[in-house]
């Protein structure tokens, strides 16, 4: 009932179209009920009395009533969908703002395929309920009351006999209800797997080929398809249980109705025009009842799939600002770890060694830092913590002084550049991807990052220059080109702190050896962190810090290094030894 309630804060917004969709429906209903009445007046008053005028009176308002329906019924049709789609509308949104705020840690473990999945075939449920079932409840309710109502009014006796097979109908739906909530959750959850595998083979397509896995993945698909179509089949197989008894029952009260009705007719209990207008009436009691059917499970996927999109909303941003946060914008580049150490989600600080063990580092404003490291070391974990994607689990890391957790969180990383491993460009002009950070930059500060990363001659031969769009839709780039535009969206972003992730590492040497001659001018002043494999990557840093499975092993110049036995000697002389083979 909780998730109804929450559901129904939704509606808050749009409240006034609800009220003129439920007064719509209230008069809609209310026709119903008055339309057999003038049915019977057409008997009792026109027919008996034979009254031309009569006739045509009560036909006419007949026909009236229904025109005035009609209208109301197009009005209220509109203000209802109106009302389901502001729901979907909000929800959507909302979901969208907290993907974007929730943390690096969530997206470690989210699967994609599930959002997706949930921001559309979910939230679309929702608005089914919210837009059309709880309305269509609400008229069947006033439609089912009114009615019986008018019959009691009309002729009690014929109208209790009638409903004498009511209750077995809503013990019916009351079973119905109970079983197929459950199966609409079963079907929301496997289109949320159906989606995520859809979405893996997908993304993963090139792999897929490569290793001429088709038929496996088709097969891993197959099993998700079945999965659905058997969950949807035992859903099905409860309604087509349930709806023909439904209509069985509805069928009886009919029948009923018709019996004793005729009798009460022949003893004179009851005029022939109230019989008429109760073979009216009693589809105001069957149909509410059979829609009731419908309704349920639009009301039942809709309380399957609300809690799967407020799953999403409800878990925390982990990483938030702090409220007293303090402003990022005098940042000059002093970084301090002290004494840190990092933990994933899935570790457990008090008893595992972290990713990251005891970092000590004081590094003062414009220097340029080697991080080194086997695969696996933590160097990315190490710079990650920078920016706060992830928080540090012990120790404080400070930049000129202020805990990075005490700064404003965008502020803070507007003011960290950073290329990472893997970039990401979107189907957009290379001009936006490169102005990412920057969407006012002038051409002039594009083009100086451009050439600073070594990437705007290549952009001058394309067919629209930095007009030509990449990315998925667009034009393919190279893993270096790819790398280089990545690059000019950092450095366009003028930060003090600028993070290069392995940045050059699909770029050829020689142009390697440009961008370093280029970036010499850039990180000048800028406190800059270097993740680099090759050692003419780092050759130019103030300092070298070697990581060996999240602890620093080694630090100092290049030349303090390379008189010492350790990591760094060796990847010294491993890699002197592969270019002189
Ligand atoms: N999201 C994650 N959840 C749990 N553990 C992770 C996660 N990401 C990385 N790790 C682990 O943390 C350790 C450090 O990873 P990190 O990416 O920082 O290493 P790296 O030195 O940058 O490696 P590489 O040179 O291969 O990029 C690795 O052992 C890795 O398995």
């Amino acid at each position: 009932m909780n998730v109804m309630v929450r559901l129904l804060k939704y509606l808050r917004p749009s409240l006034k179209w609800v009220v003129v969709s439920a007064l719509l429906l209230v008069f809609g209903t209310f026709v119903d009920l008055v339309a057999p009445w003038l049915l019977k007046q057409v008997f009792d008053e026109g027919i008996a009395e034979r009254s031309g005028n009569k006739i045509l009176f009560f036909t006419l308002a007949l026909a009236g009533i229904q025109v005035a329906k009609s209208v109301a019924m197009f009005v209220q049709g509109r203000s209802q969908e109106l009302v389901g789609q502001n729901v979907v509308f909000k929800l959507r949104e909302q979901m969208y703002d907290h993907l974007q705020r929730l943390s690096f840690g969530y997206y470690d473990k989210a699967q994609t395929g599930q959002l997706m999945s949930r921001m559309t075939g979910d939230i679309e449920a929702v608005k089914n309920f919210i837009g059309f079932g709880a309305m269509a409840m609400f008229t069947g309710a006033l439609t089912f009351a009114g009615t019986i109502g008018f019959m009691l009014a009309m002729q009690w006796q014929v109208t209790l006999l009638s409903m004498a097979t009511v209750p077995l109908l809503m013990l019916a739906l009351h079973r119905f209800n109970k079983k197929v909530g459950p199966a609409w959750g079963q079907v929301r959850e496997q289109m949320g797997k159906l989606t995520t595998t859809l979405q893996e083979n997908i993304s993963g397509i090139r792999v897929v080929k490569a290793f001429a896995r088709e038929k496996v993945e088709q097969t891993k698909f197959e099993a998700r398809n079945e999965d659905n179509f058997g969950t949807n089949m035992e859903r099905a197989k409860l309604e087509a249980k349930a709806f023909p008894l439904m209509n069985f029952y509805g069928g009886i009260v009919f029948v009923t109705m018709v019996w004793f009705g005729a009798l009460y007719v022949a003893n004179g209990g009851m005029t022939l025009g109230t019989f008429m207008a109760f073979q009216w009436y009693t589809w105001g009691i069957i149909w509410p009842l059979n829609m009731l059917g419908w309704q349920i499970n639009v009301m039942q996927q809709a309380i399957k799939a609300a809690p799967r999109v407020f799953e999403v909303l409800d878990t925390p941003a982990e990483i938030a600002a702090n409220a007293s946060s303090v402003g990022a914008d005098r940042i000059a580049g002093n970084v301090v770890f002290d004494r840190v150490a990092f933990h994933f989600a899935d570790q457990d600080p008090e008893s595992e060694a972290g990713v990251l063990e005891d970092i000590s580092l004081d590094v003062k404003q414009g220097e340029v830092i080697a991080v080194l490291g086997a695969t696996g070391s933590g160097k990315s974990s190490l710079i990650a913590l920078l920016s706060r994607f992830y928080d540090v689990s012990r120790g404080a890391l400070t930049i000129d002084g202020v805990n990075v957790k005490d700064y404003e969180l965008d502020g803070l990383r507007r003011k960290i550049g950073i290329v990472p491993q893997e970039t990401f460009l979107f189907s957009a002009t290379i001009r936006e991807n490169i102005a990412y950070g920057v969407p006012d930059a002038t051409q002039e500060q594009i083009e100086w990052a451009a050439r600073k990363a070594q990437i705007h001659a290549f952009i001058e031969g394309m067919p629209f220059g930095y007009d030509t769009i990449i990315g998925e839709r667009g034009v393919g780039l190279s893993g270096g080109q790819r790398q280089r535009v990545a690059l000019a969206r950092a450095v366009l972003m003028d930060p003090p702190i600028l993070v290069l992730d392995e940045a050059t590492a699909s770029v050829d040497t020689a142009t390697e050896s440009a961008i370093h001659e280029e970036l010499l001018e850039v990180m000048k002043g800028r406190t800059t962190f270097i993740i680099a494999q090759r050692l003419s990557s780092v050759k130019r840093a103030d300092r070298i810090v070697v990581l060996d499975r999240g602890r620093i092993a080694q630090q100092g110049t290049h030349k303090e290094l390379f008189a010492q036995e350790g990591f760094f000697r060796s990847l010294f002389d491993m890699q002197e030894a592969a270019a002189s083979r």
